[in-house]
């Protein structure tokens, strides 16, 4: 199924290289997924497909429903109906930072590392790696809780990157972000497209939107209220 075939609440374009490729394998799809919170109807028939080595972008108004999608695809949230299909390892970074304010940098890589079956020093090693290419270097025996709020963001992606997921979901990972990491995060991620890496990221970002392969646009809250 192709994001054109989105149900009438959001709108789908696919461009960019993957255009109309379809023998490029599919690492996530959901399908006509619904979501309820009591009355408010927030997800009404979304399809989604993000294929391998394509970075797709979720847009819309406040509460229309973006992070709860992100949510269902990561397996967080249930939806009241429809179905997720992932291929292949994937990986969640939330909007609100998971850290522990008392760990240091390195100690967040060797506690997530683990959880991953990757030994400290590898760990540490590929957090330090990547902390270089968004333009973090030095630091990483501080406390968490006296990093700067776009480190501590920057940390938070790191976490979720630490396993080189074949599939990268981000909601809105670049808060307080400067200039420089910002197009740094972007090079980052077109690094991981070259790769046959896939990333689905939420954004308000809408200059961000020519870099990317595909757009799901969930539209306004107020089509997700009527
Ligand atoms: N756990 C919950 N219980 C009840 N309502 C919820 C819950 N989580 C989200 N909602 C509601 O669902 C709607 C969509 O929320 P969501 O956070 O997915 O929007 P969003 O598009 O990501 O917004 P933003 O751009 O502000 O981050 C909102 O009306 C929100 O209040």
């Amino acid at each position: 199924m192709d994001l054109s075939d989105s149900a009438s609440q959001v709108t789908a374009t696919r461009h960019g290289p993957t255009e109309g490729d379809s023998s490029t394998p599919i690492r996530l799809h959901a399908a006509d997924i619904h979501k309820r919170y009591g009355k408010n109807h927030v997800l009404k028939g979304v399809d989604l497909t993000v294929r391998a080595g394509e970075v797709v972008a979720i847009i819309g108004a406040n509460g229309c429903g973006k992070s709860t999608l992100m949510k269902i695809c990561a397996g967080l949230v249930s939806p009241s109906s429809g179905v997720v299909e992932v291929d292949e390892s994937m990986a969640y970074c939330p909007q609100q930072a998971g850290l522990m304010g008392f760990l240091t940098a390195d100690e967040h890589f060797a506690l997530f590392g683990a959880g991953h079956g990757m030994d400290r020093s590898e760990a540490q090693a590929t957090g330090r790696q990547l902390a270089k290419s968004l333009a973090w270097d030095g630091g990483m025996t501080t406390q968490a809780r006296h990093l700067s709020g776009g480190t501590q963001q920057k940390l938070n992606l790191i976490l979720a990157a630490l396993t080189d997921p074949d599939i990268l979901l981000l909601d809105e990972p670049y808060q307080g972000f400067d200039r420089g990491s910002y197009i740094d995060f972007w090079d980052w991620v077109l690094q991981r497209r070259d790769a046959g890496k896939s990333t689905l990221v939420i954004t308000h970002m809408l200059n961000s939107l020519d870099r990317v392969d595909a757009v799901l646009d969930l539209g306004t809250k107020a089509a997700a209220d009527s």
